[in-house]
């Protein structure tokens, strides 16, 4: 694991303890594994926060009080490895409010162990389809904060950090909660670091069913935009509080886009809002909220926005920023445009309205496009 840790930082040796410093300044340090074995009661059974493709996560508290989560990575082979390297590695590049940095690690013995801070309100799926789904803790207000938070972690990662982090794996259940419900993204291990200057790479699918971007379920063409994919579908669960894919009556699987597509295109928009928040919600945000998921769930990636579009857009900051406006189509026209389609069925127009003809007639045509493949989903 050396290798992993060189280029995260310098090394100093304090109290005994090995601590890594990184270059801004994010410390963590090397847990023995008699520490962390205590500290979660021998990994035990009631520890166990939940399980991962990878292994399993236990709480536990330190002999100096701290309450942290512990990731044990499942038996050392090679993939099991290369994960724990990639996601210590990667953590060690990061610090941001709404990413969840690395508090330690023990890589000591054949077990392979990354330590976190715990977040106390968990992940958000448990919120909105596990084990706090019936207490309705979230409110319109910390919806909002919980998609703008984790836009503003993945916009860290896409634009701030040196060589770029795609995330590949943004999902309800790697967005944890703190005590004051901020998202903190999560799971580094599937990270890739793009290198300056290169668009995309080719890779080896990883991910989430529900999550994946076409091309990148496809191809294994992966970008920031797979990201801002996998974004786009998660506001719609948080917006709606439906799962990316459910299951209906006889097995027949719908995607969330499936779902939201005739009532997005018919305008309706209130009937898409989680029917918990009991009509308590903000309806210009939902709006704003709903033309950027559509935005970020369209099939081709280079129409999508990037993630400062997306934060600006969803903060308010830039609600018809020009670069949106004039990139892509959003729903905010919709109105205007099935009003402009009621008052001319033919495309014989007055050449004065030629713009806003052609532009409504492209506009709803490209903004079915997109539904109309989410059928690609259904493979994945
Ligand atoms: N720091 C933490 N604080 C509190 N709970 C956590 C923490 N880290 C993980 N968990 C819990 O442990 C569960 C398992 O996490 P893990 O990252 O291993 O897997 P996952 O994201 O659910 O699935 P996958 O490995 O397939 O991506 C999470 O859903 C979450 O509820």
């Amino acid at each position: 694991m050396g290798s992993a840790f060189s280029c995260c930082g310098s090394e100093k040796v304090e109290e005994g303890l090995t601590t890594i410093t990184t270059p801004n300044n994010a410390t963590w340090r090397i847990f023995t594994y008699k520490e962390l074995h205590t500290a979660t009661n021998g990994f035990s059974d009631d520890n166990k926060l939940g399980e991962g493709g990878f292994g399993s996560v236990y709480w536990g508290r330190t002999s100096d009080g701290l309450q942290i989560a512990v990731k044990k990575l499942k038996a050392m082979n090679s993939k099991a490895e290369m994960e724990f390297a990639v996601e210590v590695e990667v953590l060690g590049r990061v610090r941001h409010k709404n990413l969840l940095g690395l508090r330690g690690y023990c890589a000591g013995t054949d077990q392979r162990l990354i330590v976190y801070d715990y977040m106390p309100n968990l992940s958000l799926l448990s919120h909105l389809h596990g084990q706090y789904a019936g207490e309705v803790q979230l409110d319109w207000k910390r919806r909002m904060k919980i998609a703008i938070g984790s836009a503003e972690g993945i916009l860290y990662l896409h634009h701030e950090v040196t060589p770029h982090i795609i995330h590949r794996d943004i999902k309800a259940s790697n967005v944890l909660l703190d005590s004051d419900f901020e998202p903190l993204v999560a799971d580094f291990g599937f990270a890739k670091l793009i290198p300056e200057g290169v668009s995309h790479m080719t890779t080896r699918v990883k991910g989430t069913l529900g999550y994946l971007a076409p091309e990148y379920a496809m191809w294994g063409k992966v970008s920031e935009s797979c990201d801002v994919y996998s974004f786009g579908i998660l506001l719609l669960e948080i917006l709606t509080g439906r799962k990316p894919i459910e299951k209906l009556p006889g097995g027949v699987k719908r995607t969330i886009t499936e779902w939201a597509e005739p009532l997005i295109v018919k305008g309706k928009f209130k009937e898409l809002v989680d029917p918990k928040l009991r009509g308590d919600f903000d309806e210009n945000q939902l709006k704003q909220a709903i033309n950027v998921a559509v935005l970020c769930v369209q099939s081709e990636p280079e129409k999508r926005p990037n993630m400062k579009e997306v934060v600006n857009t969803l903060t308010g900051y830039d609600p018809r920023g020009k670069v949106m406006q004039t990139r892509i189509e959003t729903l905010a026209y919709k109105e205007e445009l099935l009003a402009f389609d009621q008052t001319t069925d033919d495309d014989d127009r007055d050449p004065g309205n030629q713009e806003l003809g052609v532009f409504g007639h492209t506009k709803v045509q490209k903004m079915r496009a997109p539904y109309n493949q989410f059928g690609d989903q259904k493979m994945h």
